[in-house]
């Protein structure tokens, strides 16, 4: 029976597990401590998800690391914590370095600037092995078993099979591709356009506006990614505006509505506490700024947000900044 490893009881790392399970494998989940351990277990999953109990007896769930015993039997590993525990938690689960592992954080490393595919290959993981699962993935949704379609970009399309049957279960129906610098890219900084669309629905600009936002938005996580060696394909697939429209949309979205509360007036500190879990594009969008300062490309809605996350202006200043901007031409990136 093959099976496969998640590192981090996360909502997304517990989806996983059990998407994982319903497609037919064994599934090893790696926890931070029995404790935790001894709560998912008994949740049967995690509560914040409000599904109920939804893993079931062919997920085993261990304190990390993984035992050279487990993982023996293991065919590839998904890292599912939020970037800025991504290192941490890949260097705590003790995956052996041949294993193909696969990120499914959406962010960038604050301190490096580094995709998470990145990360990996600096802690020894081997770059023909290692590849990213993005798209319209509110885990909410799918743990509920409503339909959804993700992508995972491996750098050999081969690989990408192996792990599109490994996911695909249900009404779960995953893609593959070998753009890993783009999917990658595209899943970081859609969130950081999803805080700008919660801070265009906390104003009640409408949906005019926020679909201005998206479509500018898309233009210029385009504009970065294809600086970065991405395709612009990937910009217009799942990884792209598939997920910019689901997080943008989607009051589920926990950026969306940290934008919602920033408009509302909220401290950024204080709209991630209230929210409680993770809010990838607060940490994205400074590091999004350096790439792009780095590659010479422009990204005004990125340095709106994180003007308003330095605490450099409110939400309704960032507004009328972005509205005051000199009228051009309508440049969409095409290579
Ligand atoms: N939740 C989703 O719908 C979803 C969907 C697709 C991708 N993602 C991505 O998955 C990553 C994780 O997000 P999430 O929503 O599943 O997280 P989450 O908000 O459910 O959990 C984050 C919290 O999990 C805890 N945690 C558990 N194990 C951890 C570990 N090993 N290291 C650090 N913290 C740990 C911490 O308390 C942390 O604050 C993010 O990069 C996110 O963008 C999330
Ligand atoms: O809740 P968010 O904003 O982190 O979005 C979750 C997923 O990335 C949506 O695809």
């Amino acid at each position: 029976m093959p099976a496969y490893a998640v590192v981090g009881a996360t909502s997304w790392g517990v989806t996983l597990a059990a998407l994982l399970e319903r497609a037919g494998n064994d599934v090893i989940l790696l926890v931070r401590s029995e404790l935790e351990a001894r709560a998912v277990r008994a949740a049967g999953g995690l509560e914040r998800l409000g599904a109920g109990p939804v893993l079931g007896p062919r997920v085993h769930i261990h304190p990390m690391p993984l035992t050279a015993n487990h993982a023996a039997g293991v065919s590839g590993a998904l890292v599912a914590v939020p970037s800025h525990a991504f290192r941490a938690a890949v260097q705590a689960a003790g995956l052996p370095r041949s294993l193909p592992v696969v990120s499914a954080a959406k962010g960038l490393d604050l301190e490096t600037s580094s995709r998470m595919t990145e990360v990996l290959h600096a802690l020894g993981y081997d770059p023909a092995r290692t590849g990213a699962l993005s798209g319209p993935n509110l885990a909410h949704e799918i743990i509920r078993g409503l339909p959804a379609a993700a992508v995972i970009a491996t750098p050999d399309l081969e690989l990408g099979r192996a792990w599109q049957t490994a996911l695909s279960a249900g009404a779960f129906r995953v893609y593959a591709s070998t753009d890993v610098v783009g999917v990658e890219l595209a899943g970081a900084l859609k969130n950081v356009i999803a805080i700008a669309a919660g801070a265009a629905w906390g104003l009640e600009f409408g949906a005019n506006a926020v679909a201005a936002i998206m479509t500018r938005g898309l233009a210029e996580m385009t504009r970065l990614g294809l600086a970065l060696g991405a395709e612009v394909a990937t910009f217009n697939g799942l990884a792209g505006v598939g997920d910019l429209a689901a997080t943008c949309f989607s009051p589920l979205s926990r950026n969306r509505r940290f934008g919602e509360l920033l408009a509302a007036g909220r401290a950024p500190a204080d709209a991630v506490d209230e929210i409680g879990e993770t809010v990838e594009g607060a940490h994205t969008a400074p590091v999004a700024l350096r790439l792009a300062a780095a590659a010479g490309v422009e990204l005004p809605i990125t340095a709106e947000v994180a003007a308003v996350i330095g605490g450099e202006r409110t939400v309704p200043e960032a507004m009328l900044r972005l509205l005051g901007r000199p009228l051009a031409r309508e440049e969409l990136p095409r290579r």
